[in-house]
């Protein structure tokens, strides 16, 4: 059975809250995204602050995936602009403040768990108070160091990327359907892991169906329109970013 620590999630992450008076952690302005000249999403205009969660909520197909790519640079935007601490996102420095949780694991089948952990720290670099064992321990996996990727079950290698999350000095999180594969005791950690993250002035984006609660923490919402039609029909325009609420 897989028991998470629930008095390490607070004691290691949890230094004051950092009170930010510059620009927001991630301002996004006019961001437009098209396949085959079929709108996906956009144009949109959202900012997150250190501190904040944006819990994207939207039907299958409509873009929830797709605009966490863009945001991440695996996509490139038709139009519009991403700004990171006021600074426009290019590649390094997506890459020193992103870390993208995604559907699929991007683990290593034939290496063990440390093993994973180890390859993934040494390409997108380690949170210097984290260690491994601490962030096993966080997400259930103590015990599982040498278990081979491969014979994890789906629920276990979701946990592993978010041990990887957890260890990740990036400050803003994009994570797409992270309670997918989880049991609730799952659930809770994600929750569990966003407010940390939050409480020390990181920040997320969170992709949901909407068939969980929002994490008890400062939310802002983004709702994503009506899926476009693949014949070029009309997408529903998304609704703005609603204020924050706890
Ligand atoms: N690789 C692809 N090639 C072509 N079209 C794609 C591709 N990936 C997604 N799409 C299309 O882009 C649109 C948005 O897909 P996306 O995966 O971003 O939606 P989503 O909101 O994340 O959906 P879900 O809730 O089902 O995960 C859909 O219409 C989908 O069919």
């Amino acid at each position: 059975m897989i028991r998470t620590d629930r008095t390490t999630v607070p004691a290691d992450a949890c230094p004051p809250p950092s009170v930010s008076t510059g620009p927001a952690l991630l301002e996004v302005h006019g961001l437009r995204f098209s396949r085959n000249d079929v709108p996906v999403f956009g144009p949109l205009d959202f900012e997150v602050g250190a501190g904040e969660a944006l819990l994207v909520q939207g039907d299958n197909g409509s873009g929830k995936t797709t605009l966490l790519r863009v945001l991440a640079g695996l996509l490139r935007a038709d139009a519009g602009g991403v700004a990171i601490r006021g600074e426009p996102a290019g590649p390094l420095l997506r890459a020193r403040a992103l870390a993208y949780l995604g559907h699929l694991p991007g683990l290593k089948a034939d290496l063990g768990v440390v093993e994973n952990l180890r390859h993934l720290c040494g390409l997108h670099g380690q949170r210097r108070s984290q260690t491994i064992e601490g962030a096993l321990a966080v997400v259930g996996l103590a015990g599982y160091e040498d278990t081979l990727a491969r014979q994890l079950s789906a629920g276990q290698k979701k946990r592993l990327s978010l041990a990887r999350l957890w260890l990740s000095p990036a400050p803003l999180w994009l994570m797409d359907e992270p309670y997918a594969n989880l049991d609730l005791e799952g659930i809770e950690l994600v929750n569990r892991m966003v407010r940390a993250h939050l409480d020390a002035g990181g920040a997320s984006l969170v992709t949901t169906h909407g068939a969980y609660a929002a994490p008890p923490v400062r939310t802002r919402l983004l709702a994503l329109g009506r899926p476009s039609h693949p014949n070029g029909g009309p997408s529903a325009p998304a609704a703005p970013a609603s204020e924050p609420g706890t």
